[in-house]
């Protein structure tokens, strides 16, 4: 993984960004911009992750949220400017929608991967997601949020400091998916990574993150701060109403008042148990 390091005191100052994590680094992305054939995706982004933050990205289709994790990540290079971590050679690792298992390695081998031998680390990261018991199983007769326990395992067992998340959640069902969250979030807690999540749900990146931001035309048009106590109830009050406004942004429609905001919220939740989606 290539990662384009950043003078000593912007290391510093990464690491230091907010209250660290017990083994979360910092990220700097500094001017950054991306373009494909011509056609800028990115344009001269700015933002500090600080180490042990939580942080959310959402937006509509194609306004390059994956674009910023892959290069994050280090999978694509940037057209201009830097991207910079707390730390010179950082532990990075991502997460897909599809857990991306070998399907002729077993469970245990699949979280293995790349280390030397099927280690006690891999047998800790498969508990750590609750499949211990399914260690030796092939990957097809897991189900889908199955595999993604699994992928999250095989992230876990590198120890990583820097988690991305690109809408790792997005194939599975409401019930599912909420227990994943809850998963993601007391790993995120027990080990203090830094964790950068892509998501097209406003109300997963609220329940999650410590900082929102909503990316629009290739540019960040919002950072919002999520100071709610966790864990986040979704049926509360300063819940909804957080949820209605940055819904409303990302749509570009102005919040309505909040009589007619929760109006809307207790429909919605009937119809949709997971949350809105973008
Ligand atoms: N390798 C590539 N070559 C050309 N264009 C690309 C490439 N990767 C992404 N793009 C374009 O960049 C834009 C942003 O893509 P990206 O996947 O980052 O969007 P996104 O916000 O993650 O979308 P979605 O929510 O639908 O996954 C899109 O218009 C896409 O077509």
């Amino acid at each position: 993984m290539q990662i384009d390091p950043v003078e000593n005191a912007e290391l510093e100052a990464a690491a230091q960004l907010g209250a660290p994590g017990a083994c979360g680094i910092g990220v700097r992305v500094q001017s950054v911009s991306k373009a494909y054939g011509g056609r800028e995706v990115l344009k001269t982004l700015n933002v500090d992750i600080a180490a042990g933050e939580f942080v959310a990205i959402v937006g509509r289709s194609g306004c390059g949220k994956s674009t910023l994790l892959r290069l994050i990540a280090g999978l694509e290079q940037t057209s201009n400017g830097s991207i910079g971590f707390g730390a010179e050679e950082p532990e990075i690792r991502i997460i897909f929608q599809d857990s991306r298992l070998l399907p002729w390695k077993r469970v245990l081998s699949n979280v293995g991967l790349g280390l030397p031998r099927a280690s006690q680390a891999s047998v800790k990261a498969l508990a750590q997601v609750g499949l211990e018991d399914r260690a030796h199983e092939w990957p097809a007769v897991l189900s889908g949020g199955q595999r993604q326990r699994v992928a999250l395992a095989r992230a876990l067992v590198h120890e990583p400091e820097l988690l991305l998340l690109d809408e790792p959640l997005g194939a599975l069902d409401a019930l599912t998916r909420i227990e994943m969250q809850q998963l993601i979030e007391s790993l995120w807690k027990a080990r203090g990574f830094t964790a950068v999540l892509v998501t097209h749900d406003v109300q997963e990146a609220i329940a999650l993150a410590d900082r929102v931001l909503l990316i629009e035309d290739g540019e960040i048009t919002l950072d919002e701060r999520i100071s709610l106590p966790r864990p986040r109830a979704r049926g509360n009050l300063a819940f909804a109403q957080l949820e209605e406004r940055i819904l409303a942004r990302v749509l570009k429609h102005p919040a309505p008042g909040l009589d007619s905001a929760l109006g809307d919220i207790s429909l919605q939740r009937t119809v949709n148990q997971v949350g809105w989606a973008i």
